[in-house]
């Protein structure tokens, strides 16, 4: 489900980055590049009318980038393939590729995924730098690797890593399969929660504007890693703020203070940080207009429940049925209080977040229940073998698998029982015993989550 993302503001600036060959001499425009080359690169120093930068000199101040040909990205894609389509955002469609050993010889062979700009869309020019200058520069494990990009006459597109899981919204919400498990949970929110410190204590701090669960990627082992970079801005400190005319982000993520005055700092990136990890804790999304009056805004609700321990009890998923750590539900239901602050200074920096989410995850008071996959932890020593065949596996086949093998083990315990009963028919009938069927698990999902 699409949220409504206001993101508009920014096309005004198509074009407005100077041409190939600039009118500014060769010698002007060479030691501004290399004033700017010894730190990292701003986007306003790529974007204000008055820059030297061209776009032909990002080449240069991002070399580790590839830049890539119209025609090589149609191989790639094989034609942006329809049976290559992932999906669709703000930015426009994006494709799954693969980058043949042969295609440059910087290059190594790996499957890419293809973001095409559209040029009917609400995003522009802007959005398309924003992602260039900052994943081109800011690499960490826990940031998407933008590979490469391409401009041709209006077009311009974007290639990068393939992360094989797609993205965090997709498993959370999704109306089939098996529900995430908490310590993936925790995993997940735990990395993306290092990718967002990472952007703060840059010297120059990235303020990223639009987390969410549809910009969490996740790779096969559920390492996350943040995507989508159009709204990303460079931003002073905590103490100070950015004021601007023009709020973007989505709607049910955005901070109330940067909603109601344009006032933008890290902060309003932790209300949102706080906004996902309600969602995890209770399975909802952040805007659900299916749902009456204050339940709709999720963060508004859930907040005064948080303290409560019954109350989170309550509102905890259904779907991870009680496979939780009651403490660490509490104190991460304590942390998103905090993140919720209406008071940006009352919220937490993301390096204690950090500090708050790691101890949560060595917590063992989880109740055993069937067995689930749990994504391993980064560093964790497992055998290799088993990890490289279990990510070679499609997930959603062993799932398929448990199930035929779980229904197969009952109609076998049906059969046994029928068996039983027939041959002991004098003594007592047979109890039809209540299965609590997937179909009926869906349907009670669906009635507590879409009605
Ligand atoms: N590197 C990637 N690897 C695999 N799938 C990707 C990758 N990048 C994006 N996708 C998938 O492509 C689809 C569109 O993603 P995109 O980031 O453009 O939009 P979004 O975040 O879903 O929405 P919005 O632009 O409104 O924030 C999603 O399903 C996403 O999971």
């Amino acid at each position: 489900m699409a949220l409504k993302k206001w993101a508009t503001c920014r096309k005004y600036f198509l074009n407005c980055i100077k041409p190939k060959n600039t009118i500014l001499g060769p010698k002007v425009r060479a030691s501004s590049l290399k004033q700017i080359s010894s730190q990292r690169l701003l986007l306003s120093d790529v974007s204000d009318p008055g820059s030297p930068f061209s776009l032909s000199d990002l080449s240069i101040s991002l070399a580790d980038l590839h830049v890539f040909t119209r025609k090589e990205l149609i191989l790639i894609t094989k034609n942006f393939s329809k049976c290559n389509y992932l999906g669709e955002g703000g930015f426009g469609p994006v494709y799954k590729g693969f980058i043949e050993d042969n295609l440059r010889p910087t290059l190594k062979a790996q499957p890419v995924a293809v973001k095409v700009l559209d040029l009917d869309g609400t995003q522009g020019h802007m959005e398309w730098l924003a992602e260039v200058v900052f994943l081109g520069q800011l690499k960490h494990p826990n940031l998407v690797n933008l590979i490469g990009y391409s401009y041709e006459g209006q077009d311009r597109l974007l290639v990068y890593e393939y992360m094989p899981e797609g993205n965090l919204e997709h498993h959370l919400f999704r109306r089939h399969g098996a529900a995430l498990p908490w310590l993936t949970r925790l995993k997940i929110i735990l990395g993306a929660a290092k990718g967002l410190c990472f952007l703060h204590e840059e010297a120059t701090p990235v303020i990223y504007r639009d987390f969410k669960t549809s910009n969490i990627l996740l790779d096969l082992d559920y390492n996350a890693k943040l995507s989508d970079f159009g709204l990303a801005t460079d931003g002073p400190d905590e103490e100070k703020s950015h004021v601007t005319t023009c709020v973007m982000g989505t709607e049910g993520y955005a901070a109330p203070e940067y909603i109601k005055t344009g006032h933008l700092t890290t902060m309003s990136d932790v209300f949102s940080f706080g906004v996902v990890l309600l969602e995890l804790l209770t399975g909802r999304r952040s805007v659900d207009n299916r749902r009456h009056g204050r339940e709709k805004n999720l963060a508004e609700w859930a907040r005064p429940l948080l303290k409560d321990h019954r109350k989170l009890e309550g509102i905890m998923d259904r779907r991870l049925e009680g496979q939780y750590s009651i403490e660490g539900a509490r104190k991460l239901a304590a942390l998103a209080y905090r993140c919720l602050s209406s008071n940006p200074k009352s919220r937490p920096t993301m390096s204690s977040v950090i500090k708050t989410l790691e101890p949560v995850l060595e917590l063992k008071d989880i109740p055993v229940g069937p067995f689930v996959y749990i994504a391993p932890v980064q560093g964790e020593n497992e055998c290799d073998n088993v990890k490289k065949n279990i990510k070679e596996l499609d997930l959603d086949e062993v799932r398929a698998e448990e199930k035929i093998e779980e229904k197969e083990e009952k109609i076998k315990k049906v059969r046994q029982r029928h068996q039983k009963v027939r041959r002991n028919r004098h003594r007592r009938k047979a109890i039809g015993r209540a299965i609590h069927s997937d179909t009926e698990l869906y349907r009670t999902l669906k009635s507590s989550l879409y009605s």
